[in-house]
C-alpha cells in the first residue's frame, strides 16, 4: 500500500456533469423500468465493489419487486485512470443464483472489461436470466463488446468522479458526478 496519495482536489472545484437530483430522477426511472419488466417475480442485484455500493443503495430503494442483493469485488484500476486489462475476483458471492433473475449492478460500464468478465463468470452459475445495470456508460472507450440493459447516463471520453466513483479511492462520497481534471497538481 503506497501512502504517497497524490494532492487533494476538492470536488467542489470540479465541473459537475450530472448533479445529484439528476441523477436520483434517473434511478428512480431505471427502478420503475425493472419494477416493471420483473412484475411479480423475484431478482437477485449483484453489485460490484466498491464502485457500485451507492448506485445499488439508490437501486434497491427503487425497485418494488422482491429483491435480494449480494456483492462482488474486482479490481482492475487500482490507482491508475487506465485499466490494467486484468481483472482480478477477490471477492464471490455469497448466495448461489443457479435458477434466478440476476442483475448485475456496476456504477460504470468502460472499457467493458470487467463486466465481460464477470458476465461470464455469472452465467457459469446458471441464472434464469442475466441482465446488467450500470449508472455510467461510456461507450467510446469500450474494447470489448458488452452492452448494458439499464442505464442511466452515456457520457463522453472523462474520467468521473462521486457518486461511487473514485480516483485513487478518494471522492466515492462525493453526491454529484463530476469530471476530474486532466492534469491536476501532483497527479
Ligand atoms: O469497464 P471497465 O474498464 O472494466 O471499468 C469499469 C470498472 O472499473 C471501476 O472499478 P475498479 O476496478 O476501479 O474498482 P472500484 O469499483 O473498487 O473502484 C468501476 O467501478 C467498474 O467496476
Ligand atoms: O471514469 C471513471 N471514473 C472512475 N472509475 C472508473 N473506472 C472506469 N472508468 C472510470
Ligand atoms: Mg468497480
Amino acid at each position: 500500500m503506497s501512502t504517497n496519495l497524490p494532492e487533494f482536489v476538492p470536488p467542489g472545484t470540479m465541473e459537475v456533469l450530472f448533479s445529484k437530483e439528476q441523477i436520483a430522477e434517473r434511478v428512480r426511472a431505471l427502478g420503475k423500468e425493472i419494477s416493471e419488466e420483473y412484475a411479480g417475480q423475484a431478482i437477485v442485484l449483484i453489485g460490484v465493489l466498491k464502485g457500485a455500493a451507492i448506485f445499488l443503495a439508490d437501486l434497491a430503494r427503487s425497485i418494488e419487486v422482491d429483491n435480494t442483493f449480494d456483492f462482488v469485488a474486482v479490481s482492475s484500476y487500482g490507482r491508475a485512470r487506465v485499466s490494467s486489462g486484468a481483472v482480478k475476483l477477490i471477492k464471490d458471492i455469497d448466495n448461489p443464483i443457479e435458477g434466478k433473475h440476476v442483475i448485475l449492478v456496476e456504477d460504470i460500464l468502460d472499457t467493458g472489461l470487467t463486466l465481460s468478465y464477470l458476465r461470464g463468470l455469472m452465467l457459469q452459475h446458471k441464472p434464469a436470466s442475466l441482465k446488467i445495470a450500470t449508472c455510467l456508460d461510456k461507450p467510446e472507450r469500450r474494447l470489448v463488446p458488452i452492452e448494458a440493459d439499464y442505464v442511466c447516463f452515456k457520457i463522453p471520453n472523462s474520467f468521473v468522479i462521486g457518486y461511487g466513483m473514485d480516483y485513487a479511492e478518494r471522492y466515492r462520497g462525493v453526491e454529484d458526478i463530476r469530471i476530474m481534471p486532466e492534469n491536476p497538481p501532483g497527479h
